[in-house]
C-alpha cells in the first residue's frame, strides 16, 4: 500500500503537490505533458527528492524522509542504470548487498533471477557487451531482486523498438502479477500504458489532474485525453 498526503515540492516556478492511494498489487501508468512533474512525483516517492510538506505511507509506516536506500521501493530509470564497469552478476548483486558479499542464499536468488529475466548466458558480461534491451532487462533484475513491494519505473523502455518494448512491458506485467507489486510507471504512451496498467494518473501543472480507468483515456472520451493528444472518436 502506498499514500501520499498533500506532498509538496517546490520548484520556484511551478510548486506540486500530490495526494494519491494506490493498493497493494495495483498497477499504475503515470502519463501527461513533458515538464508536468511526473519523474518528480517518482523521485518524491523514491527518497530522492524530500517533500516541503506532506507525508507519506508505504506498507503502514511513514517513510517521508527516509532515505533512499531504507524505503521499501526499487526504481528504475529510463539510462544509465548500470555501472559500466561492473559485469551482468555484479550489477545485479548490487541489488542485494552494497559490498557485493553475497552469501549463498543471495548468490540463488540471483542466479534464479538471471534465469526468469532470460540473462544466465550474460552474467560475466560487462554493460558494454549488451544490447540496449538486455542492459535494461539487466538494470530491471537488479530492482526485482531486492524483492521490496513498490516498484518505480521511469519511462524505462522508451529507447527500445516497439517489438522489445512490448516484449519487456510483458515481463514487468507478469512479475508484478506474480510478487503482487506495487507499480508507478511513467510513460509517454498510452497504449503501453493500456497494456500494463487499468490505472491512469495525468499529471498537469504539478498535479495530478486525472486518476481513472486508462481504456477511458484511451478511448478519448475523458476531458484529460486532449492533454495527451488523443482525439475521441
Ligand atoms: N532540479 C531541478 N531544479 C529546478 N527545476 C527542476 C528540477 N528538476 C525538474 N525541474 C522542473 O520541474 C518540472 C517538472 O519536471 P519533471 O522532470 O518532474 O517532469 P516530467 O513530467 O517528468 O517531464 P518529462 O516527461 O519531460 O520527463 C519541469 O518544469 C522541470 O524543468
Amino acid at each position: 500500500m502506498l499514500r501520499l498526503i498533500d506532498v509538496t515540492w517546490l520548484y520556484q516556478h511551478l510548486p506540486m503537490r500530490f495526494t494519491l492511494s494506490a493498493k497493494q498489487g495495483e498497477q499504475i501508468a503515470v502519463l501527461g505533458p513533458s515538464g508536468a512533474g511526473k519523474s518528480t512525483l517518482l523521485n518524491l516517492v523514491a527518497g530522492f527528492l524530500t517533500p516541503a510538506s506532506g507525508t507519506i505511507v508505504i506498507e503502514g509506516e511513514e517513510h517521508t524522509t527516509t532515505p533512499p536506500s531504507r524505503r521499501p521501493v526499487s526504481m528504475l530509470f529510463q539510462e544509465n542504470n548500470l555501472f559500466t564497469h561492473l559485469t551482468v552478476r555484479q550489477n545485479i548483486g548490487l541489488g542485494l548487498h552494497p559490498g557485493l558479499k553475497l552469501n549463498a542464499e543471495q548468490q540463488s536468488k540471483l542466479n534464479l533471477i538471471a534465469t526468469t529475466m532470460g540473462l544466465e548466458t550474460l552474467l560475466d558480461r560487462l554493460p558494454e557487451q549488451l544490447s540496449g534491451g538486455q542492459r535494461q532487462r539487466v538494470a530491471l533484475a537488479r530492482c526485482l531482486v531486492r524483492e521490496q513491494p513498490v516498484l518505480l519505473l521511469d519511462e524505462p523502455f522508451s529507447a527500445l523498438d516497439p517489438a522489445l518494448r512490448q516484449e519487456m512491458l510483458a515481463l514487468v506485467q507478469e512479475v508484478c502479477r506474480r510478487q503482487q507489486l506495487t507499480l508507478l510507471m511513467v510513460s509517454h504512451s498510452v497504449e503501453d500504458a493500456a497494456r500494463i496498467a487499468a490505472r491512469s494518473l495525468v499529471i498537469a501543472d504539478g498535479r495530478i489532474a486525472w486518476d481513472g480507468l486508462t481504456r477511458d483515456l484511451l478511448s478519448g472520451k475523458s476531458a484529460v485525453s486532449e492533454l495527451l493528444g488523443i482525439r475521441g472518436q
